[in-house]
């Protein structure tokens, strides 16, 4: 009998999670920034494993907030949380514990978690060690602690192996050709806010958002037509930059992107406007499909 199941990737913000969900599927479709918090929603990507079906969703980073995006995204994450068969939770290895304990305050549920020390590349084997031997304390709470980097040595296996112990018997719940139930169009949008993130410094990023207004399939390219949503004039200054230098890069390194993904040429044409303190009212948040429901 096949497994099936729902496992929520869970961690504070830049823990590794769209990194570690991208190298599994071994297709870019996460967003992934140096920058924490890029991860606004909750994603499903989907990994046959031997015969099992594991349906990831990948969530917003747990953090503390006062803004109402920010307390959708803890929503998002929370709710992941509660509705899965395992978690798996993320702490680089030079983290303290704190995140760790504040996870499991807020693992009501008590939903059964399996703890992945990320980016061991950064660190000494001995250091890898001494952090295990800090969270053995909390050793009746997880089902294992597994040491992974996704730039070396870690194998699929070794996480995957261990998730399926914890999936209940159940036929697949998706198409097993399918890696994710995003659709293209929200996949394209995330690269183009991926962009965002890499070209874009400060604050923006965090106040901009994207619509893909039109994804046309022509023969031979595809013509996409998507607009950047900012809250102020002067955002949109910086986005589109001097002589739009900006707005071209963006523009290049989100096609870049696309035609990777889809294997096909694509004509990205991106427009900026304004939507004044969108981040900060429901009926913002609303109109750019965040269903803020609390
Ligand atoms: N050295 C090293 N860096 C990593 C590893 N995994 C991820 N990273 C880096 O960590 C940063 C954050 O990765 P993300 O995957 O965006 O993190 P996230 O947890 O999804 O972040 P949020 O969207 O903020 O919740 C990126 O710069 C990654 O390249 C790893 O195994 N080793």
């Amino acid at each position: 009998m096949t497994k099936c199941g729902y496992v929520s990737v869970v961690g504070r913000p830049n823990a590794g999670k769209s990194s570690l969900l991208n190298w599994l599927v071994g297709e870019k479709i996460a967003m992934v920034s140096h920058k924490a918090n890029a991860t606004r929603k909750r994603s499903n990507i989907i990994v046959m494993h031997n015969d099992n079906q594991i349906v990831f969703v990948d969530t917003p980073g747990l953090h503390e907030t006062e803004k109402l995006l920010n307390q959708f995204m803890l929503d998002e994450a929370l709710k992941a949380m509660g509705d899965c068969d395992v978690i798996l939770f993320l702490a680089p290895v030079t983290d303290k514990l704190t995140h760790y304990e504040s996870f499991l305050e807020k693992n009501k549920k008590d939903v059964k978690h399996i703890l992945l020390l990320t980016k061991i590349d950064n660190v000494s084997g001995e250091e890898v060690l001494q952090k295990i031997h800090e969270y053995e304390k909390y050793s009746d709470k997880y089902e294992a602690i597994i040491p992974i980097s996704i730039k070396k040595a870690t194998k699929h296996s070794d996480i995957l192996d261990e998730v399926v112990k914890y999936l209940p018997e159940h036929p697949y719940l998706f198409d097993p050709e399918i890696m994710t139930t995003e659709h293209l169009r929200d996949i394209f949008k995330e690269f183009i806010r991926e962009s965002i993130f890499e070209n874009i410094s400060d604050e923006i990023p965090y106040e901009t958002d994207v619509i893909v207004n039109k994804v046309e399939e022509k023969p031979n390219v595809d013509v996409i037509k998507a607009t950047i949503i900012v809250q102020k004039s002067t955002q949109k200054g910086m986005i589109i930059g001097k002589g739009a230098t900006a707005i071209k890069r963006i523009g290049k390194d989100a096609r870049t992107k696309i035609e990777k993904l889809t294997g096909r040429k694509c004509f990205l044409e991106l427009f900026v406007s304004i939507k004044k303190g969108w981040t900060k009212d429901k009926k913002g948040l609303k109109e750019l499909g965040y269903d803020v429901t609390f």
